[in-house]
């Protein structure tokens, strides 16, 4: 195979998950297979308890399927890694650290010199916005901020893959929808492969080039729609209507 010919393809293969639970087990996914190629923007969508997080915990490699694998440029991935940047609906920031402190915290892991750790800081501030707020602490930050100050930290080891969780679950809808845009332009400006969970039919067809549609009954895909429209997008728009009923209609 060429060199780069699988970069950042991610490769969900025929994946179950069975969980112990109280009253015997429960199924939560059962033979999921779908592919995100280089660069595209995928959303997951459906209702709650139909094994979205799930899903995500076991692409994020937090969990390990029953049978199946996912597999990142033809490799497994057998746990989270600066291939895989990751962002939660709840922030999860460190509040002892300043923003810069948390947006900086996976590079000083790999040890990167300071200077150029300081640099590249400020280059993501500036990218998600959040000049001038380097020294701040997450308690003095709004949601949308905080959301911020977790995508940057998400992108700082400029990881092949972005993995999102319901990220902007948590703000007021004037922030989300400044945040989805910002999402985009983010996306647009650095290439990323974004893998996107929410259980919003209208968050996941403006944002997504496909979006893979979880079915009603727990654990299966319904199936992967491809959203041919032009961004940004807007439930006004007549084309996007039809996609959002489409989802509405298989997922309810
Ligand atoms: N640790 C666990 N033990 C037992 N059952 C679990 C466990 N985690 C999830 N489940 C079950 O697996 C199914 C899928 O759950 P999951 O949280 O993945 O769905 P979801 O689509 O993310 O739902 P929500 O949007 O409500 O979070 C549900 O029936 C849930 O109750």
């Amino acid at each position: 195979m060429a060199v780069g010919a699988d970069a950042n393809r991610v490769t969900v293969e025929d994946v179950s998950m069975v969980y112990d639970g109280s009253n015997g087990p429960v199924e939560a996914l059962r033979k999921v297979s779908f592919d995100v190629e280089p660069g595209e923007f995928v959303t997951i969508v459906g209702p709650s308890g139909c094994g979205k997080t799930t899903l995500f915990r076991i692409i994020a490699g937090l969990q390990t399927p029953t049978e199946g694998a996912v597999r990142l440029d033809g490799d497994p991935i057998d746990g989270p890694g600066p291939e895989l940047g990751i962002v939660f609906q709840e922030y999860h920031l460190f509040p002892w650290r300043t923003v810069a402190g948390n947006v900086g915290f996976g590079l000083e892991q790999t040890g990167m010199p300071t200077d150029q750790r300081r640099e590249r800081v400020g280059e993501l501030l500036e990218l998600v916005g959040l000049e001038g707020f380097a020294d701040s602490y997450p308690k003095d930050l709004s949601g949308g901020m905080k959301q911020r100050v977790a995508l940057a930290r998400a992108l700082a080891p400029d990881p092949d893959l972005l993995l999102m969780d319901e990220p902007f679950g948590a703000v007021d809808a004037q922030t989300r929808t400044m945040l989805q845009a910002e999402l985009l332009d983010i996306w647009e400006a650095t290439g990323k492969t974004v893998l996107f969970v929410t259980h919003d039919i209208e968050e996941a067809v403006k944002l997504g080039d496909r979006v893979v549609v979880m079915d009603r009954e727990p654990g299966r895909v319904q199936e992967v729609l491809d959203i041919d429209l032009e961004r940004p997008r807007s439930r006004s728009d007549r084309a996007f209507g039809r996609y959002y009923e489409e989802i509405l209609d298989r997922i309810g």
